[in-house]
């Protein structure tokens, strides 16, 4: 039933109260007079009359097609009761408690211009006139009860054209005729403004809204942001302006969205520090650069950024741009940001060095594999073995170099030093071809697409890059390279087939290391800065991925440095150890003799025992013989020294051996060394990765590439480049060259068998007192049809950390481990075959 809302209220209460009386109390109680009750209704709990508001994070609709407008009625000349009762609702009490009355009044598109006759509702808490054509609203003032005002899509002129209900807490004046924003200090209740689509050009009067949280100016003429200090203003809307600049919102400190879009902003300075801000919309202005981002990168909370038909969306990347400089955002430009494009940006901005060292590897695993395919009579003995190498690394200058030198000095029968090249120009003293190839930044680049380089890095603003050819040409000798590079270069080398040791040369001394540096003259203060830090980064790469080096030697001392690196290579090469401590002493001076800024060290050495034990093999031919190219044959040399020792049996022992290498070699077939030793599959530790496998120390002795090669390289599968045999074949230092000339890319499509097995192997170190019984065991294995894949029955796969070797602390002249994580599959080395080695490089068969 319908009922007029006199009706209502006079059936309802007392006739003193009735709001709809046109001859009544109401009019008389001004607002004046009613302040009262309005602190009576202030007081009391007032009944949740509001209708929930439009959600303050969508901005109004400003269509002026009108989409929002409901049918205008035809214009309403006077405002009678009647029509009021139709447009109030929500029946509670007064604000005395006394009565019922409506506390809302909802009138919208009614084409009202007059409506004085409101003046008598003065309980009214919620007044919606949205779509009319009201010019004056001083009604209101009899209200003051009122908490929300909807005056929009009128005719206003006047800005908050009455007296102040006290309680006026959201009010909306869009699409009105407004032009100047007066003082509303007396409306410290107003939390919600809503002044959009109107001709407002500056921001003021709001100095003390001290609740004001919400304020919408949005499409009206402000060209600068003022006015807004200090205010408690948690959404912001100045869309459809003329602001050129992101200005005076410092002191916005609660500020959480920001709604810009559609202005003239150039840069988004200005945003810094606002540590809640969650959502800006800067759609539609003339940002261009991706570095204005940079302005908003700090803040914690940004979750949500529009920058949509910006001029910066031409910029090359811009998304993935944008996601890397803010990587909280879950949204970019309306659109939810996927955990793909996060990982994208941070993979092409700020790599993690996995996945550079692993784009190196691609990169020079495609451009070779682009290039004609060359066949080499392979010196491996052994089908699955890669290129021997021993890697030196270690942060700059920390005496890698020097030491690489000199190991190759001193055991120039195993290694030879691998120069890589670079393009910094040589320091003083350096020699072309021996330190480094010094070449220029083309010739660097042309030699990466040309497939030459088996990895490379950026230092210092230099190239360095390890060459294929520096393994092969040292290979072609029957030597295994050692190089010397920084940890990028070890990361880079472990994705390849190759599968060097690695010995970590560390300064434990920082002050002491970067006075070396300071000493050399060469570096920036900067540069040294860097180099110092990096220490920590080779020390926590040792913590964190134990295994990850097969030996660390602190090497603040360089002589005792080389001592400990000497030892260790004794053991990997599987010499023997019985030498004294003076042996080594001798043999590491003999080795220094060349090296005088270190002769007062040397002079330490002297008198303090280092206690290291060096191998029966450096004592008695010394270092000045193992230079001398006359005592490069290995077996003869070997077995001279231990025929001495051994008694008749274990002597017939090697002479078999002797014979059956010999019959290896000539028929090319596996090494017969390379048999002596344990294999067994193993599996690396989850954390170290499929690179990271199970080795022995002795097992670096051995090192020449393999038949195998050849097999790997025609069996390229034609799946990922990640795959094992693209690796073998692609990373092999082994190009080959059939006589037939080139094969091609099809003939390769053969999928490789056993390389995932083949890096899984356990290597023992050699035993020579076992050597006789191990001859035997491996004839038995051969009749039996024993092949070096094959497991060998009871080897254990167990895991034992790295060895650090210490010069004080000297390691035992056997090593213990069982197994290495640090490196994978050692190949062993085997003879050099005499009139093997030569000056002459071993040319192309065909
Ligand atoms: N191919 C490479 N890959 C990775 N690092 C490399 C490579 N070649 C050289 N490096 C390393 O780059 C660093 C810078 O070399 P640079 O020649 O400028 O210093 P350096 O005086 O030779 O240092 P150091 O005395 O340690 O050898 C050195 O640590 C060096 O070992």
């Amino acid at each position: 039933m319908q009922v007029s809302a006199a009706n209502s209220i006079v059936g309802l209460g007392s006739p003193c109260l009735s709001p709809v009386s046109p001859s009544g109390t109401a009019i008389a109680m001004g607002p004046l007079v009613m302040q009262e009750k309005v602190d009576t209704v202030l007081r009391s709990d007032t009944p949740e009359v509001l209708e929930s508001p439009r959600s303050l994070r969508e901005p109004p609709e400003y269509s002026s097609s009108g989409e929002e407008e409901p049918a205008m009625k035809e214009e309403v000349a006077q405002l009678t009761e009647e029509d009021v009762s139709s447009g109030l609702s929500s029946l509670g009490n007064s604000a005395s408690g006394l009565e019922h009355v409506y506390l809302h009044l909802s009138l919208p598109g009614r084409n009202l211009r007059d409506i004085s006759i409101l003046c008598n509702y003065v309980h009214l808490q919620k007044l919606e006139l949205s779509h009319n054509k009201i010019q004056d609203l001083s009604c209101v003032s009899y209200m003051p009860y009122l908490i929300k005002l909807d005056a929009s899509h009128n005719e206003l002129e006047e800005y908050f054209g009455f007296e102040p209900p006290k309680n006026l807490t959201e009010v909306d004046f869009s699409y009105n005729r407004m032009s100047e924003m007066k003082d509303l200090s007396v409306y410290s209740s107003l939390s919600k403004l809503i002044l959009d689509y109107n001709e407002f050009v500056e921001i003021k009067g709001l100095e003390q809204c001290s609740s004001l949280t919400h304020l919408s100016l949005g499409s009206n003429r402000i060209s600068h942001i003022d006015g807004l200090d200090n205010l408690p203003i948690k959404e912001l809307w100045l869309r459809g302006n003329q602001i050129q600049k992101i200005e005076n919102l410092e002191n916005l400190q609660n500020l959480q969205a920001l709604d810009l879009s559609f202005n003239k902003i150039q840069s988004l300075c200005g945003l810094q520090n606002h540590d809640l801000l969650e959502t800006i919309n800067l759609e539609s202005n003339q940002i261009s650069e991706i570095d204005e981002v940079r302005h908003i990168h700090d803040l914690p909370l940004l979750r949500d950024l529009n920058l949509l038909r910006n001029p910066i969306q031409e910029q090359p990347d811009y998304r993935l741009s944008v996601l890397f400089l803010l990587q909280r955002l879950t949204h970019l430009d309306q659109e939810r940001v996927k955990a793909e494009e996060k990982v994208a940006a941070v993979n092409k901005y700020d790599p993690p060095p996995e996945v550079i060292a692993a784009r190196d590897h691609m990169t020079h695993v495609v451009y070779q594999i682009m290039q004609p395919q060359l066949i080499y009579d392979s010196t491996l003995p052994s089908l699955d073995a890669p290129y021997p190498m021993l890697v030196l690394t270690g942060p700059q200058a920390c005496g890698k170099r020097e030491l690489a030198h000199k190991l190759c000095r001193e055991f120039s029968d195993f290694f030879a030093y691998g120069a890589c090249h670079t393009t910094r120009s040589p320091y003083f003293g350096e020699v072309d071809g021996a330190d480094y190839h010094f070449v220029s930044d083309e010739i660097f680049e042309n030699m990466i697409c040309m497939g030459k380089f088996i990895q490379t890095m950026k230092y210092g603003g230099h190239y360095y890059g390890l060459a294929r050819e520096a393994i092969e040409s040292a290979a072609r000798e029957g030597l295994a390279c050692c190089v010397h590079m920084e940890l990028e270069g070890v990361r880079s080398l472990k994705n390849t087939y190759f599968e060097p040791r690695y010995i970590l040369l560390i300064p434990l001394d920082k002050k002491e290391y970067a006075r070396r540096l300071r000493m050399r003259g060469l570096y920036s203060r900067s540069q040294i800065e860097i180099a110092v830090s990096r220490i920590d980064t080779y020390i926590k790469m040792n913590r964190d991925y134990p295994g990850y080096f097969d030996t660390v030697i602190p090497c603040d001392d360089h002589v005792e440095a080389y001592v400990s690196l000497s030892q260790s290579v004794r053991e990997y090469l599987g010499l023997e150890n019985q030498t004294t401590t003076e042996n080594a002493k001798a043999a590491v001076e003999d080795a220094y003799s060349d090296w005088p800024h270190e002769s007062p060290v040397q002079e330490n050495m002297r008198d303090s025992p280092c206690g290291v034990t060096v191998s029966n093999y450096a004592h008695s031919t010394g270092a000045n013989e193992l230079v001398d190219p006359a005592s490069r044959n290995y077996s003869v040399k070997v077995q001279a020294k231990l025929s001495a020792q051994k008694s008749p049996a274990e002597e017939a022992s090697i002479r078999r051996r002797q014979q059956a290498v010999r019959e290896a070699l000539q028929r090319k077939s596996p090494s017969t060394y390379t048999q002596l030793f344990t294999r067994c599959p193993l599996t690396a530790p989850a954390s170290l990765g499929p690179q990271q496998h199970l080795v022995d120390p002795a097992s670096c002795s051995s090192m020449v590439p393999s038949a195998s090669n050849i097999t790997q390289n025609r069996s390229l599968s034609a799946g990922s480049l990640a795959s094992s045999s693209e690796e073998s074949r692609a990373s092999s230092g082994l190009s080959m060259l059939s006589s037939a000339g080139a094969f091609s890319l099809e003939e390769t499509l053969v999928p490789s068998k056993g390389l995932s097995a083949e890096k899984e192997l356990l290597v023992e170190p050699l035993d020579i007192s076992r050597l006789g019984s191990d001859l035997e065991c491996l004839k038995d294995q051969i009749n039996s049809g024993y092949t070096p894949d094959t497991p060998r029955p009871g080897s254990s796969g167990e895991l034992t950390n790295v060895q650090s070797v210490h010069p004080k602390s000297p390691s035992p002249g056997v090593p213990l481990l069982l197994a290495r994580p640090g490196s994978n599959t050692k190949p062993v080395l085997p003879p050099i075959p005499s009139g093997r080695r030569s000056s002459e490089a071993q040319t192309p068969t065909g």
